[in-house]
């Protein structure tokens, strides 16, 4: 059996030459909880997009559970498992969480076959399980457009979890969040690594001091260093090229 969830080999992404992956090289056990940082254009989003098959490599090769991805499309890569939560949350602003977890808990229907065809008991309970996992509960009957910024990221997260994906990939998911709603995404996502392997891009430290384990720095590319917080933190590499200008 294959540990690895994902894993980049090599893996170059030049844009009219400029090289915003620059044979990088990565890798990650499944059931891992990855956090990636590094300064504005380290190549973080198109890291995302490169495992996601949004943007393919111009060298160098992406495996998902041991699997070449490289002819598929971006859509079927998702089939194998993978979910990606945006920076902004993408969620149906005028129905309710308990409406938009059913809809992605139910992917075969369309939106409205999902909204006016009965659920199954067991889709029921799976929704009810998901809206306490995110902490929505109490408000699972009122428009979405009404929860506060940090509530709309948990509900969009949890809709990605709703679709039982083996890896998530999350992209700075506490960009303009209070302390507390950071506090409550971190608990979140630390709930959900015992259950999924997730990658993490954040920039914001002391979230970052919440969550992580395992962190991966990029610089210019590619990887400069990997370790626990504290040994990256440590590292003067990455103070020099990254938390000295924080
Ligand atoms: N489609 C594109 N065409 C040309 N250059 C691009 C393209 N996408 C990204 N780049 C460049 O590649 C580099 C890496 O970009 P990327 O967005 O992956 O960095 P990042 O680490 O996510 O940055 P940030 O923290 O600012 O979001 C940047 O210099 C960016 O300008």
């Amino acid at each position: 059996m294959n540990t690895k969830i994902v894993e980049t080999e090599n893996v170059t992404v030049s844009f009219d030459g400029f090289k915003a992956l620059n044979h990088l090289t990565f890798s990650m056990d499944v059931g891992e909880l990855r956090v990636v940082i590094g300064p504005n254009g380290a190549g973080k989003t198109t890291f995302l997009d490169v495992i996601t098959g949004k943007v393919q490599p111009t060298e160098g090769r992406v495996l998902f559970k041991g699997k070449n991805t490289k002819k598929l499309a971006e859509h079927q890569i998702a089939r194998l498992g993978i979910g990606r939560k945006f920076q902004t949350p993408r969620v149906y602003l005028n129905l309710t969480p308990r409406e938009n977890l059913e809809i992605t808990c139910n992917r075969r229907k369309d939106v409205f076959s999902s909204l006016f065809s009965s659920s199954s008991k067991d889709e029921k309970h799976k929704v009810i399980g998901l809206l306490e996992t995110i902490g929505l509960s109490a408000k699972a009957d009122i428009a979405a457009g009404l929860l506060s910024h940090g509530e709309k990221q948990r509900l969009e997260i949890g809709m990605l979890v709703g679709q039982s994906p083996d890896l998530l990939l999350v992209d700075e998911p506490v960009a303009g969040l209070t302390d507390e709603e950071t506090y409550h995404i971190g608990e979140l996502l630390l709930a959900l690594a015992q259950s999924h392997s997730i990658l993490v891009i954040e920039h914001d430290m002391e979230f970052v001091r919440q969550i992580a384990r395992q962190v991966t720095v990029l610089h210019e590319g590619s990887v400069l260093c990997e370790g626990t917080i504290e040994e990256v933190q440590n590292d003067p590499r990455v103070i020099e090229v990254y938390l000295g200008q924080q």
